[in-house]
């Protein structure tokens, strides 16, 4: 089922355009936005809830029109924003039973609802003590809380790992994953990392100067190449032995093109099943041990190749 259809989405202001004719549509599922600073990440998501009118084309959230069903759409779909926005001096739990409050949930059904929730993204020990006491990560939390709290049928999360070292990261994508797995809500997640994205999406849209650059499922983006990864010991008792350079040396005389990729991995065209034979033997001639024999998969930064700048920007951002 597609939760969210853009046709020639356009946003302008003054000075840049924002979106540029975007045309995507994204199913139910994980589904990560990925773009460098500036590719409009933001401004889809504030168009598509229905607080920011488009110059040009149309969305739908869940069948319902942007410019016409915001309220609808708000009813029905959380919102994590990117920047920081949260009241110091008020505990998550005053907080997070506020939100729902503004939702429509009755008292008790608010005050029930936040507990789970608070249970579920683990800030219950903590429920009781003011925000501005909490670490980026507990913040972000309570942030991710506020967004389910009213049990959305989707979640817009704007850079929800931004600010959190890898433990962090992990965690909140962890949480991400079951917020999908567990209550069945489906997800649009916006980074600039790539790594989380390939772990953590069923599918990848990725944007750029507001056009899409591609839209298709993390499975394709990761797929096998035609090349297969080895790696080698050195020789028993003879460190001073290149064993890489051998090993190229006997697979070039069978007649397969192989390379040193970088550190320590030998990576060999694979042209048909016999090239695994032919590395086994020369293994064990050479009288190496054998580390690693895998085929390899794309990288999902691959994707970005087509446009070598925002590789960079992407991934080193
Ligand atoms: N209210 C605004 N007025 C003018 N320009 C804006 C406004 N909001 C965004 N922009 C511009 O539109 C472009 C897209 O911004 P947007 O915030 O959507 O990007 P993003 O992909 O979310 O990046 P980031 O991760 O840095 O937020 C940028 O060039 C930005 O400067």
């Amino acid at each position: 089922m597609s939760v969210i259809t853009t046709d020639n989405l356009t946003k302008r202001f003054p000075r840049v355009t924002a979106l540029d004719h975007l045309t995507v549509e994204v199913q139910s599922g994980v589904v990560g936005l990925v773009g460098a600073n500036g590719a409009g990440k933001s401004t889809l998501i504030k168009i598509l809830l229905g607080l920011s009118p488009a110059t040009e084309g149309t969305a739908r959230v869940l069948g319902l029109d942007v410019a016409t069903e915001g309220g609808a759409i708000r009813e029905r779909v959380g919102y994590m924003p990117e920047h920081d926005c949260l009241p110091p001096d008020v505990t998550a739990t005053e907080f997070v039973v506020h939100m729902a409050r503004m939702s429509g949930l009755p008292a008790t059904a608010a005050r029930e609802r936040t507990a789970d929730i608070l249970r579920h993204v683990g800030l219950y020990e903590e429920r009781y003590r003011p925000i501005g006491t909490y670490s980026t990560g507990m913040k972000q939390r309570v942030k991710l809380a506020q967004a389910l709290v009213h049990d959305p049928q989707l979640v817009l999360l704007d850079e929800p790992t931004n600010g959190l070292d890898p433990v962090g990261r992990d965690d909140m994508l962890g949480l991400i994953r079951r917020v999908h797995s567990e209550f069945g809500i489906s997800v649009l997640v916006t980074s600039h990392l790539l790594g989380e994205l390939e772990r953590t999406c069923d599918h990848v849209v990725v944007i750029d100067g507001g056009k899409l650059l591609r839209s298709s499922s993390t499975a394709d983006m990761t797929a096998y190449t035609a090349m297969l990864a080895v790696e080698v010991t050195e020789r028993q008792g003879e460190p001073e032995f290149d064993a890489d350079a051998a090993l190229l040396a006997r697979l070039a005389e069978a007649g397969l093109t192989a390379t040193v990729d970088g550190g320590h991995v030998v990576l060999v065209e694979l042209t048909g099943d016999e090239v695994y034979d032919v590395i086994r033997d020369a293994v064990a001639d050479l009288g190496v041990g054998l580390v690693r024999l895998e085929q390899r998969r794309h990288h999902i930064s691959e994707v970005f190749a087509v446009n070598p700048a925002v590789e960079e920007e992407v991934a080193h951002v």
